[in-house]
């Protein structure tokens, strides 16, 4: 894969107050990008410098060589932006807000009509073309804007959590299409503070808290790295068994179970079975924890990601 999007000491502040301090990351040509951070963490400054809405006041945004500051009309034709504020013509059809962003885009006449229904396919709602938007769900409006952002055949999707407040079956339509869309070799960055949806869309990720990127890498080795390694024991009676005897390891309450924290995974799950087994615990589960981003989190900023 090669470089598509390269963020170099991006620095934005709005009346004095840094909103993006000195931001750093690439992104690779066909990947999806996930931007993870808790509400005003700077996701939002950053897409919107990435697509030519707002300058930055240091730093450098390239997208395949170009520089989204010094040749944003160049850029703008190859990036999709769909805002997390939605801006629709709630009176007007699906059809003819469409029409009004591919005017925007400088599409026209026949192509336009064609491709109106085509990304109207793309997010699933050809059938409701005629409608007045003012009459859709919150998660069909937010697809609309989608359609509208694919118009012009960007090579680029920036996505700004695009699914904060919306039904379940919209949310699955917009997975869906990322998929597709990448597969179709799309390169797309996706901001959310929903750890669960970067785990499910993206190959690499850049954590920002505070307007500074706290870390950033494939999803897969940031987990390796930060996501802390434990095994889970959950016993069929309330007994509380004796963890003291499991050597390395660190023990704590979990859900309906115990939670050991340790270096060697393997090690530790076999001394936990060997234990059950000595004193005749009966587990009903005893498995490896996989490292989620909520602990990526949680070790790097000492606060969760819900509460930060
Ligand atoms: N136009 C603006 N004027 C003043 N301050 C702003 C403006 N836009 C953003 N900010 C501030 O900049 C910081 C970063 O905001 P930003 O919207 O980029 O974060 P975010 O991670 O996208 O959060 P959210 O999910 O809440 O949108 C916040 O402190 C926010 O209040």
């Amino acid at each position: 894969m090669s470089t598509a999007i390269e963020v170099t000491g991006l620095e934005k502040a709005y009346a004095g107050k840094p909103a993006v301090n000195h931001i750093h990351f690439q992104v690779q040509k066909g990947s999806c990008f996930g931007l993870l951070g808790p509400n005003g963490a700077g996701k939002s400054t950053t897409m919107k410098i990435l697509s030519c809405i707002t300058q930055a006041d240091r730093g450098s945004v390239q997208v395949l060589g170009y520089d989204v500051a010094k040749q944003a009309e160049e850029v703008k034709k190859f990036i999709g932006y769909v805002p997390q504020n939605i801006t629709l013509y709630e009176k007007l059809s699906a059809y003819d807000n469409l029409v009004f962003f591919g005017e925007l885009y400088g599409v026209r006449g026949k192509a336009l009509k064609e491709r109106i229904m085509e990304v109207l396919q793309q997010v699933g709602l050809a059938d409701r073309a005629n409608d007045a938007v003012g009459t859709f769900s919150g998660g069909m409006m937010r697809r609309i804007n989608i359609a509208a952002a694919l118009l012009h055949r960007p090579k680029f999707m920036i996505l700004d959590e695009p699914t904060v407040g919306i039904d379940p079956q919209s949310r699955n339509h917009i997975f869906e299409l990322i998929r597709t869309l990448k597969e179709e070799g799309m390169t797309i960055i996706y901001s959310t503070h929903y750890m669960e949806e970067v785990e499910a869309l993206c190959d690499d990720v850049a954590i920002i808290d505070h307007g500074e990127v706290v870390a950033k890498g494939a999803l897969n080795d940031i987990l390796a790295q930060y996501g802390g390694k434990s095994v889970y024991l959950e016993l069929e009676s309330d007994i509380e068994p004796n963890l003291t005897l499991i050597e390395g390891s660190s023990v704590a309450r979990h859900g309906r179970g115990w939670k050991i924290e340790t270096d060697n995974v393997l090690k530790t799950i076999s001394e936990v079975a060997e234990l059950c087994r000595m004193k005749g615990y009966k587990p009903i589960q005893l498995e490896v924890v996989r490292p989620s981003l909520e602990m990526v989190f949680l070790q790097l900023t000492g606060t969760s990601l819900r509460d930060a």
